[in-house]
C-alpha cells in the first residue's frame, strides 16, 4: 500500500464550476487554521457529493488522462481557467478587487505545473480507500466560492453564498500561476532558471529576490506564498522545512529568518500528518505519531511512506526493504508485524519477519547458526534464542566484528538511545549493567598458570575490578576462615624454618667449639662470638620454653594435618600466643631468612603484622585482605566470574561503540593447572572461550618445585612445559593467547640479587648495560629496573619464539603486578581487544601477516 502525498488531485466530477475559483482572506493566517485540512486531499468527493467519501483512485486516473487537461463538465479549460485567474490576480494586486481583501486563486491545478503532476501520480497509487476513510477529520473549510454563473446553485436568489453546501465541498490547495517560460518569476514573470528564487512550500511557486516578500508576506506558516497559508506543505519538501535560503538571508535579517524558520518547522500545519506514516499495514493516529517522534531512539527524517517495525528487536525499515534503523522498542505503533514486511527470501525468521538476504549474511559473519530455516526471537540487546526454546544462544551485538559487518553491508547497529532507553529499559546510570544483558551472550576469557604463577590473585582483582558486589557475606565469611587458618600455616612455616635455623646454628657451634679446642691461638676469643651461639646452647633462633611448646605442639597437629579442628574455637585462644612469636627475636631473625623458607608467600608479613586483629571472632576480611589471601579461589574446579567492563568515559560523551563496549559480557574462568592433564575432562568444555590468558610468575626463574614424578625442577621451567601443553592442546588450537608475565614486582626486587641465568632456558641473556648505570649510584633503582626491563623483555621473547615455532602466530604478551589492580586492568583490556581484533580477523579473513605481525619485534607490552 503506499501512501497519499499532498498533492492531491481533486476529482474533476466535484471540481466543476462551483469550485472554478475559490476566495481566501489575504496575507493573514485562515481564523481557524486549518491544521485538519491536511485530510482534505484524501476525502475530496469521488462523485457521490456528501464531502465524507475517499478520493477514487479512477477519477484521478481519469482527470491526469483527461485529453484537454480539463473538468468533466469541460466548461473550462485549463487554458482558459489560468488566463482568467491572471487577471483576477492583477485585480487582486492593484488591491482595488473587492473590498474584503479576498482573492482568487486557482482551483483546478494546471498540468503545466511539475508538482501538480508529480503528486498526482502518486496519488495514482493511492487504492486501499477504506483504511483511510476512518479516520479523516472533516477540515473547517474557509475556502468561497464566487461563481459567475448565474445558475450557481450555491448562490441563493439574494446572491448570499450558500455557506451549507460550501462546507460540504473539500477544499482545493491553491495552485501556482505562472506564464512564459520556466524559470520565470511566478509573480513579476521575469527572469531565468538562473534567477535566485525562493519556493513555495505548498505549491511549488517560485518568486524572485524582487518579489518574494510581497508573494510570501509576513510569514505565519513560513515559506508560503499568501494563498498557501493554512495548507500543507509539499511534503516532498519537508526535509528543507526550516533551512533558511540564500535569498532571505540577504532580504532579511537573522532574527526575522530565525522567526520564520521556526514558525515553518513548528506551526501546526506544517506538521506530517500521522495518517501519512504507515506502519505495519497500518496508517498511525496523532497519538503514535508522537510516541514515535519522541522516543528515545526515533526514526530519523521519517517522511510519508509505509515502513515496518520490529517491536521486540527495534528493527525498522521501508516496506519490502531491509532494516535501515534499530529505533526505541515497544513502542505501541503501528499493526503486527507481517512476515514479508522486509521481502525477505531467506526462510529465516526473525520475530515473525523472513529476514533479506544481507541480514543472514551479517548473522552467518555473527557467527548465529542459520541452517534448517531457523526462526529466531531476537531482543532489543541482541540476545536471540529459537522459537519456542528456553535457552539464550547468544548475543548479536556481543560479537565485535557484528558491527563492522554492519557498516559494511549498510545495516543498522543499535545506537546509544536504542540500547539504553527502549521504553521498558533502565538507565544505565543506576546500574552498571544493565538487566536485559544479564542474559546475553559472553566472551570467555580462560586464565591458567602454574602453581603459584597469581592466577587467583588476577581472578579476584577482576572481581574486584569489576564486580559491584565482589564477595557475597557467605564469601567473606568462608575467606574469614580461610586466612586465620593461613596465619597459622605462616607461623607453622616460619616455626619449622625457626627449628631447622636453630639447629644448623647449633650444629654450626658445636663444629665451632670443636674447631676451637682443636686450635690453641683462639682460646681467648669467646665462643657465643664466633658461633652465633650462647653458652647456654642458645642460639638468636632460640625460643622460651613456653613458645617453644607451644610450636610444638603446633607444628604436631599441623603435621598430621588436624589443623583445620582447631578452628575457629581456638582461634581467639591462641591470637596472644602466636602474636608473641611473631614479634619474638627468633621468629624475626627467621622471617630475615624467609628465601629458604619455599613454602612461605611474601603475603604471609601483611597478615602476621595484624595477627591478633585477624584471628579475632569479629573480623572482616577486608577486599585487599580477600585479594591477599591464598586458597581462596577453588583450587581444584574451575572458577568463574562474569563482568563488563566499566565506560570509561562519562556516559554523555560515550559513543556508541564505546558505549556497546562497555555492554559486552566477560566470563574470566580460572582453572587450576593441576586440573589441566592429559585426561582432562572439562577442556572439550572451554571449545567456546575467545581467549587464552596464561600466567606466568617472573620471579620463579630461581625457584624450584618438586614434579610429580618426585623429579625437583626449576619452576620457570615447569610454567614453559605447562604453557606447551595447553598451547598444543587440540581444544585451544586455533585460539589466541596472552601471556601475563606475573609478579613484576617480585621480578625488580629478586633481579638485584639473582640473575636470571640461574635458570638454563634464560642462561643467553646479557644484556650490555652502559658502565654509567652500572654500580651503586643513586641510580641504581633505576638501573635495576631497566635491567628487569630487559631481563623481561628477554623471557617475553623467549615465550613468544616458542609460541610462534608451534602455532605460528604471534603471542600477546602483557606485565603485570597482580596485586596492583590498575595493572590487571590494563591486561584485562588488553585481553579484551585482542578478542575483538581477532573477531573482525575472522569475520574479514584478513591474514595474520597484514595486522597481526608474528615479528619477535612487534611487541604488545601494557603498561603495568
Ligand atoms: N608480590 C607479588 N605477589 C603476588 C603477585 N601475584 C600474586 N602474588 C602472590 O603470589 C601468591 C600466589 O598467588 P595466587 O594468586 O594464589 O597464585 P595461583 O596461581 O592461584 O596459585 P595456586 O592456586 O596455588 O596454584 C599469593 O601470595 C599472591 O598474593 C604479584 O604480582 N606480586
Ligand atoms: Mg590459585
Amino acid at each position: 500500500m503506499s501512501i497519499p502525498m499532498a498533492h492531491p488531485m481533486p476529482s474533476p466530477a466535484n471540481c466543476s464550476t462551483r469550485f472554478s475559483k475559490e476566495l481566501k482572506p489575504l496575507g493573514t493566517e485562515p481564523a481557524s487554521s486549518p491544521a485538519s485540512m491536511r485530510a482534505f486531499n484524501r476525502s475530496s468527493n469521488a462523485g457521490s457529493g456528501d464531502g465524507n467519501t475517499t478520493v477514487s483512485p479512477t477519477s484521478v486516473i481519469a482527470f491526469e488522462d483527461g485529453a484537454g487537461r480539463s473538468n468533466d463538465a469541460g466548461e473550462f479549460s485549463s487554458e482558459e481557467h489560468s488566463h482568467e485567474l491572471r487577471n483576477l490576480h492583477g485585480v487582486k494586486e492593484s488591491s482595488d478587487f473587492n473590498d474584503s481583501n479576498w482573492a482568487f486563486t486557482d482551483s483546478l491545478l494546471s498540468l503545466d505545473f511539475e508538482s501538480s503532476s508529480q503528486s498526482s501520480a502518486k496519488n495514482a497509487d493511492f487504492n486501499d480507500e477504506r483504511e483511510y476513510a476512518c479516520d479523516v477529520k472533516r477540515a473547517p473549510i474557509h475556502t468561497f466560492t464566487v461563481n459567475n454563473d448565474s445558475d450557481n446553485d450555491d448562490v441563493d436568489g439574494d446572491g448570499n453564498r450558500n455557506e451549507a453546501l460550501v462546507d460540504e465541498c473539500e477544499p482545493v490547495k491553491p495552485a501556482p500561476v505562472t506564464k512564459g517560460n520556466k524559470g520565470l518569476c511566478y509573480r513579476c514573470f521575469k527572469g531565468s532558471r538562473f534567477t535566485e528564487k525562493e519556493v513555495c512550500l505548498v505549491c511549488s511557486a517560485k518568486y524572485c529576490g524582487n518579489c518574494v516578500l510581497d508573494a510570501m508576506g509576513s510569514m505565519p506558516e513560513g515559506r508560503k506564498c499568501v494563498d498557501c497559508i493554512g495548507y500543507p506543505i509539499d511534503e516532498s519538501k519537508r526535509e528543507s522545512l526550516g533551512k533558511c535560503s540564500r535569498i532571505f538571508r540577504r532580504l532579511l535579517n537573522e532574527l526575522e529568518v530565525r522567526q520564520i524558520m521556526k514558525a515553518e518547522r513548528f506551526c501546526e500545519v506544517n506538521q506530517l500528518p500521522p495518517e501519512y506514516i504507515c506502519v505495519n499495514g497500518r496508517p498511525l493516529s496523532f497519538e503514535e505519531l508522537v510516541t514515535l517522534q519522541n522516543c528515545a531512539a526515533p526514526p530519523k527524517k521519517l517522511k510519508p511512506g509505509s515502513y515496518w517495525y520490529d517491536k521486540v528487536s527495534g528493527l525498522w525499515g521501508e516496506e519490502g526493504q531491509k532494516p535501515c534503523r534499530i529505533i526505541s522498542p515497544h513502542l505501541n505503533v503501528g499493526g503486527p508485524i507481517k512476515p514479508d514486511a522486509s521481502n525477505g527470501n531467506t526462510q529465516v525468521y526473525i520475530n515473525g519477519r523472513e529476514i533479506t538476504k544481507v541480514e543472514l549474511r551479517m548473522l552467518q559473519l555473527a557467527g548465529v547458526q542459520c541452517a534448517g530455516n531457523p526462526h529466531f526471537w531476537v531482543n532489543e540487546d541482541g540476545s536471540y534464542q529459537e522459537e519456542g526454546q528456553k535457552n539464550i544462544r547468544g548475543n548479536i551485538w556481543g560479537k565485535s566484528g557484528t558491527k563492522l559487518v554492519c557498516a559494511l553491508l549498510s545495516l543498522p547497529v543499535p545506537s546509544k538511545c536504542s540500547i539504553l532507553c527502549g521504553e521498558r529499559t533502565s538507565s544505565p546510570v543506576s546500574k552498571r549493567v544493565p538487566d536485559y544483558l544479564e542474559h546475553g551472550i559472553v566472551q570467555k576469557l580462560l586464565l591458567v598458570g602454574y602453581g603459584g604463577s597469581g592466577t587467583s590473585t588476577i581472578f579476584k582483582q577482576a572481581k574486584i575490578l569489576y564486580k559491584d558486589i565482589p564477595f557475597s557475606k557467605e564469601e567473606r565469611e568462608s575467606i574469614k576462615l580461610t586466612i586465620q587458618t593461613n596465619v597459622y600455616s605462616y607461623i607453622g612455616l616460619l616455626l619449622e624454618g625457626r627449628e631447622r635455623f636453630e639447629e644448623e646454628s647449633l650444629w654450626n657451634m658445636k663444629k665451632r667449639q670443636s674447631d676451637v679446642l682443636d686450635s690453641s691461638t683462639d682460646w681467648m676469643i669467646p665462643l657465643w662470638l664466633t658461633t652465633g651461639v650462647s653458652s647456654n646452647n642458645k642460639t638468636i633462633y632460640s625460643i622460651g620454653t613456653r613458645l617453644k611448646a607451644f610450636s610444638d605442639w603446633l607444628l604436631r597437629t599441623m603435621a598430621s594435618g588436624k589443623l583445620d579442628a582447631i578452628f575457629p574455637a581456638a582461634t581467639r585462644e591462641y591470637a596472644p600466643l602466636i602474636e608473641e612469636m611473631w614479634s619474638s627475636a627468633a621468629i624475626k631473625a627467621t622471617y630475615k631468612r624467609r628465601r629458604e623458607i619455599e613454602m612461605l608467600p611474601s603475603v604471609a608479613s601483611y597478615f602476621l603484622e595484624r595477627v591478633v586483629e585477624i584471628l579475632r571472632a569479629d573480623y572482616e576480611p577486608s577486599d585487599l585482605d580477600i585479594l591477599y589471601a591464598e586458597g581462596v579461589t577453588s583450587s581444584n574446579g574451575l572458577a568463574c566470574v562474569e563482568f563488563s567492563f566499566p565506560p570509561s568515559a562519562p556516559e554523555e560523551t560515550v559513543d556508541t561503540i564505546g558505549l556497546h563496549d562497555s555492554f559486552a559480557r566477560y566470563q574470566l574462568i580460572t582453572a587450576h593447572a593441576r586440573g589441566i592433564g592429559e585426561n582432562c575432562k572439562w577442556l572439550e568444555m572451554l571449545e567456546d572461550v575467545g581467549m587464552v590468558v596464561f600466567s606466568v610468575a617472573l620471579s620463579d626463574y630461581d625457584q624450584f618445585s618438586a614434579e610429580g614424578n618426585g623429579c625437583i625442577t626449576n619452576k620457570m621451567l615447569s610454567s614453559r612445559k605447562l604453557f606447551e601443553t595447553i598451547v598444543t592442546h587440540p581444544t585451544f588450537e586455533k585460539m589466541d593467547f596472552l601471556l601475563i608475565l606475573n609478579k613484576l614486582d617480585q621480578f625488580e626486587e629478586k633481579i638485584k640479587q639473582v640473575p636470571p641465568t640461574r635458570c638454563e632456558w634464560f642462561a643467553d641473556f646479557h644484556p650490555v648495560i652502559s658502565r654509567q648505570c652500572s654500580g651503586n649510584n643513586k641510580n641504581s633503582i633505576n638501573n635495576n629496573s631497566s635491567l628487569a626491563q630487559l631481563a623481561s623483555h628477554h623471557i617475553a621473547v623467549k615465550f613468544k619464539r616458542l609460541y610462534s615455532s608451534i602455532t605460528g602466530r604471534k603471542l600477546y604478551v602483557s606485565l603485570v603486578k597482580g596485586l596492583e589492580p590498575d595493572s590487571v586492568d590494563a591486561a584485562l583490556k588488553y585481553a579484551r581487544e585482542i578478542v575483538k581484533w581477532n573477531q573482525e580477523r575472522l569475520n574479514f579473513s584478513l591474514s595474520d601477516n597484514s595486522m597481526y605481525s608474528t615479528e619477535d619485534s612487534s611487541f604488545s607490552f601494557t603498561e603495568c
